[in-house]
């Protein structure tokens, strides 16, 4: 194991929220009535490191406690109680709040039902070449209950499947809450997916209705997606309504409904009142081989989960104004939705994250007025590399707080993000998450009372024992460990869509360590309780028994201005040697001669250590990614241990399918 580049000693923190700012959280208020309600710890005066930590270790001990808490906090609406919190605390199988009956639609919807709100915007929608445009508050409910009313009227019954092929635009928000509201089982790709890709996934849960655009707009361009749609209706012989959204203005093609024939009667939305583990959701999880795992969640378990990471984490509430950068084929969409839960108006923006420029997210969070605004690592580091100042150039005095996923933020996105808030006088509150659609959340991630250091994530979330184990299953700080989580989550996949006997859930998460989940990350959890991660487990790199994470790699190499991007393979060759070649990306006008292959490996010595040099730096045409965005590390490295790319690499997984080709070659190269 590596040691983190991180001691235990104190170092200064990058920022630190004052005091009005930890008072005013609602992290804050709950610990104080939890105390005095729930059992907590009471917290530390003066000091919130301490406070957090308590009500932490609380929060995972006493998991009944903790929960029966957030359900109270947030008023969750029981139609029927709960008989008890956690009847079985097995993993897999965990049991929770049984006797519950609930509706997660209703409580998105609630913010509606307050007059002195009904008139505010509960999205605002921005594409790239409209202004904002507000749905109100009641606009969404009379929208919702007007949707809902027609599915049950085209048979849509409890635990049907309801399907979306759609941006990230407000139908695809009214349908997802119409389903939930029927009780339907809601699942979404975005219309970029190929109809492959749609079909791996929609032809494992079979929906009976299908919501879909004609098109959409990226980049400046149309992409009509009429063809695909004809293909997906073909090839899914289950369904028994289309229903047809002209995004790019097109009449509905035969058979299909129109959606402004379903959503314009001002109906009240009925709430089917469905027990706290009716399934809410289908996510998705590219399998690296075979079938995307499809992972059911349930309706109670994402309502608290959420409830808990949009009020308790993000700090989120009726005055803000929350946008993340993601598309409907992301958890993160779904998890954008749950800013609905705690009355946020949520910021849907249907476009590509550059044009015109790389600027163009920071634009859509000047023009709404975001005061949360989420992106991904690789966004924020582009950002950098392009050298733009969004915070001196355009008006983002309504951001408090930046928050990063998809990857581990590097060092330097930290300190770009804050340096360059900090030059125009703000005070930003810079929040690296972590979690994965496995859970549709954060295993750590935002507090917004804990400060913030350089490459770290600021803590474990509450109700999640987070640990490092090593191989033996014994926890380790300021060490590299594998992500464990050791007790159960409400929002933990209730089971797989297409798995009768649970295998296949059980062999993704509690083989390692049985009963344990363990997710596939390299983590360390650090003496001052924050959290680092290194990149995925599954994808190790592994010299002479050393473990190391592939991030630290990209972190140090991505820093050169000629890598755009690379990816790092470590492969254990039949005669028992290893052998780790780093792929680079080059940027226009680069070229791959000895003067770079020097600094490249000077930089990974000095920033990391000697073992990380790699064998070989060789020049990739570019480097696939899963269409979430993710580098794509173990299948390519099937294929550079000979195994068929058709076995290695499930083909509707990847962003561009012909890069692999390259890296298959290099594979018969090397054999020959
Ligand atoms: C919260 C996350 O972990 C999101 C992701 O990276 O997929």
């Amino acid at each position: 194991m590596t040691t983190a580049p991180h001691s235990a000693h104190r170092p200064e923190p990058l920022w630190q929220p004052g005091p009005d700012r930890i008072a005013g959280a609602q992290v804050t208020r709950f610990h104080t009535w939890a105390a005095a309600h729930h059992g907590a710890p009471a917290p530390t005066p003066g000091d919130p490191a301490a406070s957090y930590a308590d009500l932490h270790r609380w929060s995972v001990d006493d998991l009944p406690a903790f929960w029966r808490a957030v359900a109270a906090w947030f008023d969750v609406r029981f139609a029927t109680p709960y008989e008890t919190v956690l009847a079985d605390r097995a993993m897999p199988g965990a049991r929770w709040f049984p006797g519950a009956t609930l509706n997660y639609a209703a409580h998105a919807l609630r913010a509606a039902e307050d007059p002195a709100r009904a008139d505010e915007p509960a999205l605002l929608y921005v594409d790239e070449t409209h202004e904002p445009t507000p749905v109100t508050w009641r606009r969404l409910r009379a929208q919702v209950g007007s949707l809902a009313a027609e599915l049950r009227r085209l048979g849509v019954r409890p635990g049907d499947r309801v399907s979306g092929y759609l941006p990230n635009v407000p139908e695809a928000v009214v349908a997802l809450l119409a389903t939930a509201a029927v009780g339907g089982v809601w699942t979404s790709c975005a219309p970029d997916f190929g109809a492959r890709s749609v079909l791996d996934r929609f032809q494992q849960i079979e929906p009976v209705v299908l919501f879909t655009v004609d098109g959409y707009r990226y980049g400046g361009k149309e992409h009509d997606r009429r063809d695909t749609v004809t293909e997906l209706r073909a090839e899914l012989p289950t369904l028994r309504a289309v229903v047809h959204i002209p995004l790019l203005g097109t009449l509905a093609p035969e058979g299909a409904l129109n959606w402004s024939d379903l959503t314009g009667n001002d109906t009240e939305p009925v709430y089917e009142q469905v027990p706290f583990d009716h399934p809410l959701w289908v996510l998705y999880s590219s399998g690296t081989t075979g079938l995307p795992k499809a992972i059911v969640q349930s309706q109670g378990g994402i309502l608290l989960e959420h409830l808990k990471q949009t009020g308790l984490h993000c700090d989120l509430g009726p005055d803000d104004r929350f946008f993340w950068y993601t598309s409907t084929g992301w958890m993160m969409w779904n998890f954008l939705v749950a800013g609905l839960l705690v009355g946020s108006t949520i910021v849907l923006y249907d476009g590509s994250p550059g044009h015109p420029d790389i600027a163009a997210q920071w634009r859509v969070a000047e023009a709404t007025r975001a005061t949360v605004f989420g992106t991904s690592a690789a966004y924020v580091m582009a950002c950098r590399k392009a050298g733009i100042h969004p915070a001196r150039d355009l008006d983002l005095s309504a951001v408090t707080c930046v928050a990063t996923t998809g990857s581990p933020l590097p060092p330097d996105g930290f300190r770009w993000l804050h340096d360059s808030f900090a030059e125009s006088g703000a005070d930003l509150w810079t929040a690296s998450v972590s979690g994965g659609t496995d859970v549709c959340s954060c295993f750590a991630g935002a507090v917004p009372t804990l400060p913030v250091h350089i490459g770290e994530l600021q803590a474990p979330c509450l109700g999640t024992d987070l640990q490092a184990w090593d191989p033996q299953g014994k926890p380790v700080i300021d060490e590299v460990g594998e992500l464990v989580v050791t007790n159960p989550m409400p929002s933990m996949p209730t089971r797989f869509w297409n798995d009768p006997d649970g295998t296949r859930y059980h062999d993704s998460y509690f083989e390692m360590y049985p009963g344990v989940w363990r997710h596939g990350d390299w983590i360390t959890v650090t003496s001052r309780g924050s959290v680092i991660i290194h990149g995925r487990s599954d994808s190790t790199l592994n010299r002479q028994g050393v473990r190391m994470g592939s991030a630290d790699i990209y972190e140090a190499v991505e820093r050169l201005p000629e890598i755009r991007e690379s990816l790092v393979i470590g492969l254990e060759l039949p005669d028992g040697g290893y052998w780790m070649p780093l792929f680079v990306h080059l940027a226009p006008g680069s070229t791959l001669d000895d003067a770079l292959r020097d600094r490249i490996k000077r930089t990974i010595r000095e920033q990391l250590s000697p073992r990380h040099v790699p064998d070989d730096i060789i020049e990739a045409p570019g480097v696939p990614h899963t269409l979430t965005g993710k580098r794509i590390e173990v299948p390519v490295k099937r294929l550079l241990q000979g195994t068929p790319l058709d076995k290695a690499v499930n083909p509707g997984s990847v962003d561009n399918l012909e890069l692999l080709h390259f890296y298959e070659q290099v594979a018969r190269d090397r054999a020959q």
